[in-house]
């Protein structure tokens, strides 16, 4: 396992937020985190990230306490784009993804041409590459969710926390980001609203008031019956003629 979390919980003003998640991720694998608004997936991602301290439990990464990590050890095996990330405008985007490399650079191990062409592959993933010199002022919201993603893929995680990524995102860079994403030899934990993106997940885990409810292959976990119990719709499955792969479609509760 390459991370592994138990009892994990967080509460706000004595009220649990998260709680009892007991989640062991695969390394390598692609794991979706599915649920209603407000069901915790931020706050559990936050956690995972270590940027949010737990009420209860623990979060361990190859099988070390992440809170006796250090901050510098933690960003180079986590890296976390988060849901509304910010960025100070007044640098240009090549800038932007520099940032990633952070973990990396000493003053025995200064920036190098390693970390040039690293910056310049991550741009090129998620198709800026033409955007190094721009001001990040004048980037539209998915330029500036798809250069957020560079500066994660930039850091060289072996685990990447993705918070709903393709936000955002026109239908093209959606599936390419989600394609890269499931290509990259790391492994990713991705909240995602759209249940569709979260089939082509290796795993998913379905999160209803803060409580995991269930983990496994996605046609096993995202069922009728589930999503009824948790998103309060009524789904139908359609197969596309094309290649045969299930969808769903939702129709409102009568
Ligand atoms: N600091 C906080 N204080 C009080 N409540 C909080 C705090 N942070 C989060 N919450 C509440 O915790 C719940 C879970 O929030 P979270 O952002 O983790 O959900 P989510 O599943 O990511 O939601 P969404 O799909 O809307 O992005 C929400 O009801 C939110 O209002």
């Amino acid at each position: 396992m390459i991370m592994q979390t138990r009892n994990l919980g967080w509460s706000a003003r004595g009220l649990p937020i998260v709680e009892a998640i007991d989640l062991d991720v695969i390394a390598g694998e692609t794991l979706g985190l599915v649920g209603p608004n407000g069901s915790g997936k931020s706050t559990l991602l936050k956690l995972l990230a270590g940027i949010r301290k737990p009420s209860s439990g623990s979060v361990a990464v190859k099988g070390r306490p992440l809170a006796a990590m250090r901050r510098r050890e933690a960003a180079q095996s986590i890296a976390f784009l988060e849901q509304h990330a910010e960025t100070s405008e007044a640098i240009t985007v090549r800038d932007a993804v520099e940032l990633g490399r952070t973990p990396w650079l000493t003053a025995l191990q200064p920036w190098s041409h390693k970390d040039e062409s690293i910056v310049a592959q991550s741009l090129a993933d998620v198709d800026m590459a033409g955007f190094g010199q721009r001001s990040w002022a004048t980037l539209s919201g998915g330029e500036r969710q798809r250069v957020h993603l560079a500066r994660a893929l930039a850091q060289c995680p072996e685990i990447l926390l993705l918070d709903e990524p393709t936000n955002h995102l026109d239908v093209h860079h959606q599936l390419s980001i989600l394609e890269l994403v499931a290509r990259l030899p790391v492994t990713s934990i991705v909240a995602l609203h759209d249940l569709n993106q979260a089939l082509a997940c290796d795993r998913v885990g379905v999160l209803a008031r803060g409580r995991l409810v269930a983990l496994g292959a996605p046609h096993e976990v995202l069922t009728v019956e589930r999503l009824h119990a948790v998103f309060g719709v009524r789904a139908s499955i359609v197969t596309d003629p094309a290649d045969g792969a299930r969808l769903f479609r939702f129709h409102a509760l009568q």
